[in-house]
């Protein structure tokens, strides 16, 4: 079965060429895309769309979100407000809600969290385990973040549980918790920063995670310069998420790490995602990450939600993208790649193709997964310029029509 999606004003493919195409068409046949092009060349297709001269993004690829939690920090919100400071403490109170919900409660408060995301115009995702931060509840989370998010990434570092003497649980965290998560997920995270994990302690969780043949993200300099950056650096994490307080020394080690990578090809060897999270740095009133200085250095940027009940609890790309051309100094094209491909690089889900049976996400080419987010706008400059709009129309996920 085929469709030709036609009458496209604007196609930001996102493609190693940065093609944008204008008054273009798609042709999607299962899951993959079969054709893109000029509309007045496209082939015949069983079926025909015509988008009325809309814009057609790749569908978000948000590679950073914690849904699998139950609760709600609001009094925690308004105190910050009111011009408390964010605090890793927070974790614990969902924690403790998440821990007290049955799995069914659970697994329906994170497809509902999925449904939200992909209604705005995500279609691929990542998801983290860390509000269970014991072996039983980290367990079931990674088990009901498989069934629910393309990608799960293993957080049992997230926090010491109060009580808990954090080298014994950091001992946990290696042993019998990675071993009983490790059928579920594919990454693994450490929050290394004051008030949670130490760089010593950061690295051991991540090198037992590493042997147990995962790979590696760091939740890193969110709250104060520190560690995380360097200790992804060093161990060749796939990202660094947050990112908000660079130390002299961090974006350089951050850009020596794409130095073998020919961003042309999308070939060579991978550097360290700087992934922004601008919803969380509003929602924490922490200053903005240099995602401008970044790029400008040459290190691949992501753009992700951070969605979660205590720094961003939104699933909302759209509003990621918009702050980060209106306040990042980001272009609309550059904003919607880290959306997009830098996502997709973030999570190594950028190449693939017919070849392979891994399709790639996160830009539109040939062989590549389907996922298409048509705006109700004939441009892409429309997400920043009219910031807050319900701008999906219409979202392919895998081929499927899912909005
Ligand atoms: N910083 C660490 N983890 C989450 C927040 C977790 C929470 O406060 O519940 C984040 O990415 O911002
Ligand atoms: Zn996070």
């Amino acid at each position: 079965m085929s469709t030709l999606i036609t009458n496209i004003a604007e196609l930001m493919t996102q493609d190693l060429e940065h093609r944008v195409l204008k008054d273009a068409a798609v042709v999607v046949e299962g899951e993959r895309i079969s054709w893109i092009g000029a509309a007045a060349d496209a082939p015949a297709a069983d079926d025909a769309v015509d988008l009325g001269g809309r814009a057609v993004l790749p569908g978000w690829v948000d590679s950073h979100t914690h849904l699998l939690f139950a609760g709600d920090r609001t009094a925690e919100f308004e105190a910050r407000m009111a011009g408390e400071s964010y605090a890793a403490g927070g974790i614990a109170v969902t924690m403790n809600a998440t821990r007290a919900t049955s799995d069914f409660d659970l697994t329906r408060l994170a497809l509902g969290r999925v449904d939200e995301a992909v209604s705005q115009g995500t279609t691929y995702l990542e998801t983290k385990t860390g509000y269970g931060l014991d072996v039983e509840h980290e367990t079931r989370s990674a088990r009901i973040a498989s069934t629910v998010a393309d990608q799960v990434t293993f957080l049992g570092a997230h926090l010491v549980p109060v009580g808990q003497d954090p080298e014994e649980y950091t001992e946990l965290v290696c042993g019998p918790m990675l071993a009983a998560v490790r059928p579920f997920v594919q990454w693994a995270d450490v929050f290394c920063e004051e008030g949670a994990f130490t760089a010593e302690q950061s690295r051991r969780v991540l090198l037992a995670c590493r042997d147990a043949g995962l790979g590696l993200r760091v939740h890193g300099n969110q709250l104060g310069e520190g560690p995380g950056v360097q200790l992804a650096v060093e161990l060749d994490a796939a990202s660094v998420d947050h990112v908000n307080y660079l130390a002299a020394g961090d974006l350089d080690a951050l850009v020596g790490t794409w130095t073998g990578w020919d961003a042309s090809s999308g070939t060579g060897r991978r550097g360290t995602v700087a992934t922004c999270l601008p919803a969380c740095d509003l929602s924490t009133r922490q200053p903005l990450a240099p995602a401008r200085a970044l790029l400008d250095a040459g290190v691949q940027v992501a753009l992700a939600s951070n969605c979660n009940p205590g720094t961003s609890y939104t699933s909302s790309m759209a509003f990621c993208v918009a702050t980060a051309v209106l306040q990042m100094r980001l272009s609309v094209h550059e904003a919607v790649r880290a959306a997009t491909y830098g996502g997709a690089l973030a999570l190594h889900k950028d190449t693939g193709n017919d070849a392979d049976g891994e399709r790639a996400v996160g830009s539109i080419a040939v062989g590549h997964r389907a996922d298409l987010h048509v705006l109700s706008a004939p441009s892409a400059t429309h997400l920043a310029y009219r910031p807050g709009m319900p701008l999906t129309y219409a979202v392919w996920r895998a081929g499927k029509q899912a909005r």
